[in-house]
């Protein structure tokens, strides 16, 4: 049609927002809902959207450059204000999830927890929900919590079609199928079985017994320093130390050779930098198609990531081929497999010919032994650390076992590690009600069935049909507190619920998971407990620990921050005495 302005088309003047209100419509149902378009896709919709209506404007309408530039983008701002709204009335009435209770805003857009997940409140907001409607609780769109011990097996077991979240495609850096992953970001199951026999390897009873002696190794140093710092009365963060014993510990059990952290006192400016990253990177990950728009800026990780390889490549130097530590399994394993048809499939799925095949797979693995093996157990240290500190009772009564077992020469590092097990129950009581409390991975990881819907049993005995990719996550922290599963008194700690389970009220093992659980269970669980036994059973024994005049227990607590792995805003200052004769004989020559 030519084009006089009495000629102008209705539909593009008239009835304009009746068209571009249908259009919305019609790609929210037909696109939007149906396919998980990220920034660089929708960036794409919008450039061709925008050029169309420019173009189309331009050629019927005859209103001059500048007067079709501004309808174009009143008409791209009426099109997303429509396609917004169509989004808010599908997830509020319409969404297969859509009579799950939980807050409004968050049925409506992950965006409304950004705030909460800045501040690392994600398991106390979630906990708050979980009280104030149920033991399912709408959490995001399209996403659910279910706090009951029975889902645990139905969305983590082996055998569960659930698998990992979208959560783990930004936590790996993108979705692209050539972005190297390490195991704990891989979305794809078969390629995470086939890695995850190595791992296992690695951590077997035998490989265990060749790691005591860096265990051994770095609790000696740890107590070297703290007596030197108890001698000389001086306020520390022990918080800190923990840090320091973790990451060392984890880099000589990974690769050979420690960080010396504690030798200096101090974290290294990378390792500052990446906690840092961890607050920022958990906003991200709940976004997860934010990490198209957030891997562009800058990070530290690429320090990080230097910082490994100069470990392994001095270690590849010092170790002439043999060493006992986690990278010679993974080495040992990835060079049997190579050339296997198995092996082949995958590097050609994954595309890793072209991304530096087999180096980069241990490249990714060896930066995961280190993130995995760090702030988590450090995390349990710390709490644990301040939970004796309120409770001097324990204290006391850990002491005790401990002289038992041990004798009280208490300048003898303790380093039996199958005694420590096997003979302190107490000890050990101490640390699950630590992690009972406080689990490091407080949040609840997220789990999904992409093929169908999963059959969910609830805590009330009944059972739920949770549809096809809604994302399910069980809340640790909640679980974890909850009086079915734990009585009397789940909120307190009380060390002897573990010692004669059979005898409380409630103790239901099931709900307690701060290694997770099933297939994706933390492969370092038993290298974690014998480090917390070794260093919670050294330092106990070898000092007296008060806390310093200015701490305030209620603040520390409330400092606790969630940032997938926990973190604390406030320090744990205390001061050390050295228990020791050493230290009593050079105090009485003084
Ligand atoms: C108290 C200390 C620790 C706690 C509470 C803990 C907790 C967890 C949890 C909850 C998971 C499951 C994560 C998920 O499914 O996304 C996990 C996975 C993992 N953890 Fe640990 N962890 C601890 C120590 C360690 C240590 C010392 C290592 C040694 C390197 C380690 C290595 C790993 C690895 C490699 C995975 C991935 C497993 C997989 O996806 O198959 N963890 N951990």
């Amino acid at each position: 049609m030519t084009s006089t302005s009495a000629q102008k088309p209705s539909l593009l003047v008239d009835d304009r927002f009746v068209l571009i209100g249908t259009l919305a419509l019609a790609s929210h149902l037909l696109l939007f809902r149906l396919v998980d378009l990220w920034p660089e896709q929708i960036a794409k919709l919008y450039v061709g959207l925008f050029a169309l209506d420019l173009t189309v404007r331009y050629t019927y309408l005859h209103s001059g450059i500048v007067g079709t530039l501004f309808a174009t983008i009143v008409d791209v701002v009426a099109y997303t204000v429509f396609v917004l709204a169509s989004i808010g009335v599908y997830r509020l009435k319409f969404h297969r999830i859509a009579d799950i209770p939980g807050p409004t805003s968050w049925a409506l857009s992950k965006w409304s927890t950004f705030g909460i997940d800045r501040q690392g409140l994600r398991p106390r907001a979630v906990h708050a929900a979980h009280v104030e409607y149920g033991d399912v609780v709408r959490t995001g769109p399209c996403e659910v919590s279910i706090n009951s011990p029975d889902a645990v097996a139905a969305i983590s077991a082996a055998k569960s079609e659930c698998w990992k979240g979208p959560w783990y495609d930004s936590a790996a850096g993108g979705r692209e199928p050539h972005i190297m992953r390490s195991l704990i970001n891989l979305t794809d199951r078969t390629e995470h079985q086939r890695r995850r026999k190595t791992w296992d390897a690695a951590f077997s009873a035998k490989a265990l017994k060749g790691y005591e002696g860096a265990l051994v190794n770095n609790m000696e140093i740890m107590l070297r320093q703290l007596a030197k710092r108890a001698n000389a009365d001086e306020a520390m963060d022990i918080d800190d130390w923990g840090m320091f014993f973790a990451f060392d510990m984890i880099s000589e059990v990974g690769f050979g050779r420690n960080l010396g952290l504690l030798e200096q006192g101090k974290l290294s400016p990378i390792l500052e930098q990446l906690e840092d990253l961890m607050k920022f990177q958990q906003v991200v990950n709940n976004r997860p198609y934010m990490i198209e728009v957030t891997r562009q800026i800058p990070t530290p990780k690429g320090a990080y990531a230097g910082m490994v390889m100069e470990l392994l490549e001095q270690r590849d130097k010092d170790a002439h081929g043999q060493k006992a530590d986690i990278m010679q399994f993974l080495y040992e394993a990835s060079a049997e497999e190579e050339g296997t048809d198995e092996h082949s499939k995958t590097f050609d799925k994954y595309n890793m010919r072209n991304n530096h095949g087999r180096r980069a797979e241990l490249a990714a693995e060896a930066r995961l032994i280190i993130v995995a093996g760090s702030d988590t157990s450090s995390t349990v240290m710390a709490m644990t650390l301040f939970l004796l500190l309120q409770h001097p009772k324990v204290t006391t009564q850990l002491r005790a076992e401990l002289d038992l077992v041990f004798g009280t020469d208490y300048e003898t590092v303790l380093s039996d590690f199958t005694r420590l097990d096997r003979e302190c129950p107490l000890l050990n009581a101490v640390i699950n009600e630590s992690m009972r409390l406080f689990p490091p991975l407080a949040g609840g990881l997220q789990k999904v069935n992409t093929r169908g819907s999963t059959i969910v049993p609830l805590a009330s005995g009944s059972k739920m049909v949770v549809p096809k990719d809604v994302v399910m996550t069980i809340p640790t922290w909640t679980m974890q507190r909850d009086a079915r599963n734990f009585s009397p008194a789940p909120n307190v700690f009380r060390p002897e619920r573990w010692l004669h389970p059979e005898r409380e009220e409630r103790f239901d093992r099931r709900a307690f998971v701060p290694f997770s659980a099933g297939a994706t269970v933390c492969v370092g669980k038993l290298l974690a407990y014998m480090e917390l036994r070794l260093v919670i059973a050294n330092l106990v024994r070898r000092f007296d620990m008060t806390a310093t005049s200015d701490f305030d227990p209620v603040a520390f607590e409330d400092g606790l921050r969630d940032v997938f792995v926990s973190t604390r805003l406030k320090k744990l200052s205390v001061k050390l005495t050295d228990r020791s004769s050493g230290a009593s004989q050079a105090a009485a020559a003084v």
